[in-house]
């Protein structure tokens, strides 16, 4: 299996950076990446990996100036094995000032387990589609947004913020945008402080993007809205870039672009975060995320799964 050391720069030094002179008033100065590489990328790996990986996977993740780093998810063990060791994850890891852990939680159950093992911020997640949503977490949308207000009153309670997340699977038309957009609505209308809208199995376009927005954000404010790109179609970045012109700052990544969701079949891994960084360093925008460390980061994760990187960026880095 090819393996790759990104220990070196490219020659010229440049990791893609420009002047922020050359930063262009259409885009948002600051983009918050929300790295979602050791839940949603590892939780469709075949094989159990290990836990002290996944822990230190989080600790150089860490260690690389992210801020939001998604961890794990307090789903059932029978429907997500690779997520069973949720605790021993939350507990094991360095938790630095300044960065926070959210975790996913389906139901009162996961987010009860979730605040045990010292989870300080959480994830509910839902879908517009009647099929996926039974596919995915066994119930209605109707039933899913009651169990949602238990965590959300739960949350409350325990002064904890909820990110809400919203998926959708198939080809994109009106009525899917609609239906994102009336999920969307439901879960910051509960109080969710940011929905991410995620694009399951990858096959937006920008095109489509612009109409999923557009639609979303006569509901939800754009500073409350993220883009989560999987990237089966090789569409995700000039998705991600028409969401930064639409005023969208906020954007998941899996570092090495690994990923996917088990129910949801086609779904490739997300965008990769190492290429998202060169993009958003390309034109200036800042994101406090140092590239080499996070291409370090994807070769160590890459070397334990022995698979070769679905970052473009740190492929092209090691032929330089
Ligand atoms: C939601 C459930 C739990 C409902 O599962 P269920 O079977 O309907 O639950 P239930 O309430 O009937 O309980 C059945 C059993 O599960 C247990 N249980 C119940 N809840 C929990 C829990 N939280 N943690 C651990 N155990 C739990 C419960 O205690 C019981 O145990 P038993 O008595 O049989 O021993 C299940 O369907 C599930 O775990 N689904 C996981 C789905 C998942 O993780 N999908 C991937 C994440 S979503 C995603 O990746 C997409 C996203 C967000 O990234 C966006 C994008 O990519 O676009």
């Amino acid at each position: 299996m090819p393996r790759c050391d990104t220990g070196s720069a490219p020659r010229d030094g440049a990791w893609g950076q420009v002047s922020s002179a050359a930063a262009t008033g259409a885009y948002p100065k600051r983009v918050k990446v929300v790295e979602v590489g050791p839940r949603d990328g590892l939780q469709n790996e075949k094989n159990v990996v290990p836990t002290p990986v996944k822990i230190n996977l989080i600790n150089m993740l860490s260690e690389t100036g992210l801020q939001v780093i998604e961890a794990t998810s307090f789903v059932s063990p029978k429907w997500v094995p690779q997520m069973a060791d949720h605790t021993e994850v939350m507990q094991g890891i360095n938790k630095l000032p300044g960065i926070s852990y959210p975790v996913l939680t389906p139901n009162l159950k996961g987010f009860q387990a979730a605040v045990a093992a010292g989870a300080k911020e959480v994830s509910i997640f839902g879908a517009a589609s009647e099929m996926f949503t039974k596919k995915n977490i066994n119930c209605s949308i109707e039933e899913s947004l009651e169990r949602f207000d238990e965590v959300m009153k739960a949350a409350k309670a325990a002064n904890i913020p909820v990110r809400g997340a919203t998926h959708r699977k198939g080809r994109m038309s009106p009525s899917c945008h609609a239906g994102s957009a009336q999920v969307s609505k439901k879960m910051y209308s509960m109080g969710c402080y940011e929905i991410s809208l995620g694009d399951t199995i990858g096959v937006g376009t920008p095109g489509s993007m612009r109409e999923m927005l557009t639609a979303v954000m006569k509901e939800v404010p754009v500073g409350a809205l993220a883009v989560h790109c999987h990237d089966t179609y090789g569409q995700a970045l000039a998705n991600i870039l028409l969401a930064l012109q639409m005023g969208v700052s906020v954007v998941d990544a899996s570092v090495a672009g690994l990923g996917g969701c088990p129910y949801a079949q086609g779904a490739s891994g997300n965008v990769a975060t190492e290429d998202l960084v060169y993009m958003l360093n390309g034109l200036g925008i800042h994101t406090g995320v140092d590239l080499q460390k996070l291409m370090d980061t994807g070769t160590f994760i890459c070397n334990a799964l022995n698979r070769r990187t679905n970052s473009k960026v740190s492929q092209a880095s090691c032929r330089l």
